[in-house]
């Protein structure tokens, strides 16, 4: 149901509550739970700055302060829940079982799935993944509501996630409960839940357009009957990264337990308010592999893994099995009938792709100047594109010199303005460039071609495409002396 929609604007309930705003004074006390400001060597916890050393600082990894969860995270992989109402997703039983199994080798803490009253499949489903003595913790996610929790403690799964609705929106168009009711609802379900021995979360649907009284004494009052965690949800995906820094930022100061985030992309900032949520102390991160999930999904997987990896390489080469992470998005993109989108980060196909020549001059001197993750963490190559009219003489030299061809600078030069003339025509093959390449060097090297003679280099070309028939493209212009060579850094130079 939409209560946007414009058949029913007149009855919208108006103005909408939101989060923004200052934080009401019953909850500003520092929570006695909350860890105390350690010392940081010569820094004073009161801020003060005498005698101080400078930190080593990673200049990519944000605000660090003693709050921030930058570097002390946990992932909640969602595909197999929130992925599972994606438009295309329909998963049988062993996909489920496939996608599971791939996450918790990538290693992901997590993996929630699809709520036990949904159908009897998913019921069956979520008692067979909870079987598969998998490494991740096995979640389950349910209304607020004792059917659902009875329902959910008989599958075998490790924790319950219980959702419900605290916005006007939600509460008058979704579920018509009241907050008191929600309190007193989710209290009894999460005793339930606790009362089997498994971990619970509680978590208010469209907490950004909730009211912040209404949510701080929600989530204060399941804190006091100890939930693991408490969540907070964009599930229209209207906040920014500021708002969600101020709402983690004041309930990690009125509750005690872990704080999961959970960011739909609608505007696009899902994972950029990932990382500002870890940064104002939330401890759990959902995701989904590629960010399948209702509308256009949630925070994707690999993006909040590359984000993370900005920060701190070693924390996430730590916990997680990088190279992997291709191998488990194949899987969800062909069960769900979609294409691995070409800017997805890290495994998208351009992702470690160079082509202008100042990028690939640089590029193959030190990899770092234009890249921030390094393909080789993730199972990943570095390409050099030289077919392009974008392209310069230090990649042709490279690339030369990986195939072996011996010239000087300057007929490194003269051979890279005829592959950008001749890819001002049409974007040259890698076969295209190593020809010319071969073409010219045999030229040279028979003394037939001498510098700036575009017309003699036209005529060895023409004359070896009509001797090497059509099969001319990858001919051995220098015989079986040809190898393959690779430069220093393991950079391949090519073309698209
Ligand atoms: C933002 C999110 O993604 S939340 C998670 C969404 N996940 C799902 O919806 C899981 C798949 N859902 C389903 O299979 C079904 O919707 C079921 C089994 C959960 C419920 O099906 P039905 O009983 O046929 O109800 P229906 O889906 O039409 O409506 C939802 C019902 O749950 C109630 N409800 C909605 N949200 C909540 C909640 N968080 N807690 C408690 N009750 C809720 C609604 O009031 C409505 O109750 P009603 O039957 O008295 O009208
Ligand atoms: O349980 C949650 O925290 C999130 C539920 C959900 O998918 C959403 O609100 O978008
Ligand atoms: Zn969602």
């Amino acid at each position: 149901m939409c209560p946007t929609a414009a058949s029913n604007g007149s009855t919208d309930p108006a103005p909408v509550p939101t989060t923004t705003g200052p934080v009401p004074a019953e909850f500003t006390a520092v929570d006695e739970h909350a860890p105390s400001q350690p010392e940081i060597e010569g820094h004073a916890a009161n801020g003060s700055a005498a005698n101080v050393t400078p930190i080593q600082r990673n200049p990519y990894g944000g605000a660090a302060d003693f709050l921030s969860n930058v570097s002390n995270f946990k992932i909640i992989e969602s595909t197999l829940r929130e992925g599972e109402q994606f438009a295309n997703a329909f998963f049988d039983t062993e996909t489920k079982m496939k996608i599971a199994q791939a996450l918790s080798d990538f290693g992901v803490e997590y993996i929630e799935i699809t709520s036990p009253a949904a159908s009897q499949q998913s019921y069956d489903d979520c008692k067979r993944i909870c079987s598969m003595g998998l490494k991740s913790k096995i979640l389950t996610h349910i209304r607020c509501h004792m059917d659902d929790a009875r329902k959910a403690v008989e599958t075998g799964v490790d924790g319950v996630d219980i959702v419900i609705g605290t916005s006007s929106f939600l509460r008058k168009y979704s579920h018509g409960k009241d907050i008191t009711y929600i309190i007193k609802t989710a209290v009894e379900v999460i005793e339930f839940v606790k009362s089997k021995g498994i971990e619970v979360r509680f978590s208010s649907e469209d907490s950004f357009r909730s009211d912040l009284v209404d949510l701080l004494s929600i989530y204060r009052a399941v804190d006091k009957v100890g939930v693991n965690r408490v969540g907070i949800a964009d599930t229209v995906g209207c906040a920014n990264p500021r708002q969600v820094y101020e709402l983690v930022r004041t309930l990690r100061g009125v509750v005690s337990c872990d704080i999961e985030c959970h960011f739909h992309d609608d505007s696009g900032c899902a994972v950029a308010n990932a990382f500002c949520a870890l940064e104002a102390g939330a401890t759990h991160i959902d995701t989904s592999v590629l960010g399948i999930g209702e509308r256009n999904g949630i925070t994707t997987l690999g993006g909040l893994i590359a984000r993370m990896y900005v920060v701190n390489p070693e924390y996430v080469k730590s916990k997680y099995n990088l190279p992997a992470l291709r191998e488990v998005e194949n899987l969800v993109a062909e069960a769900v009938q979609i294409s691995v989108p070409f800017n997805n980060p890290i495994t998208g196909f351009c992702a470690f792709t160079h082509k202008a020549g100042i990028h690939a001059k640089a590029i193959l001197a030190n990899p770092s100047t234009y890249e921030i993750l390094k393909p080789e963490d993730f199972g990943m190559s570095r390409y050099i594109d030289i077919g392009s009219r974008l392209t310069g003489w230090n990649a042709v030299k490279s690339r030369a010199e990986q195939l072996e061809l011996e010239m000087t600078d300057d007929e490194v030069k003269d051979v890279t303005n005829k592959i950008k003339a001749m890819a001002d025509l049409r974007t040259q093959s890698m076969s295209d460039v190593d020809t010319i390449l071969r073409v010219f060097h045999r030229g040279i090297k028979s003394g037939k071609l001498g510098l700036r003679q575009p017309a003699v280099f036209d005529a060895l070309l023409a004359e070896h495409k009509s001797e090497a028939g059509s099969e001319a493209g990858d001919s051995d212009v220098d015989g079986p002396a040809k190898k393959k060579a690779k430069s220093t850094n393991g950079t391949a130079v090519a073309s698209a």
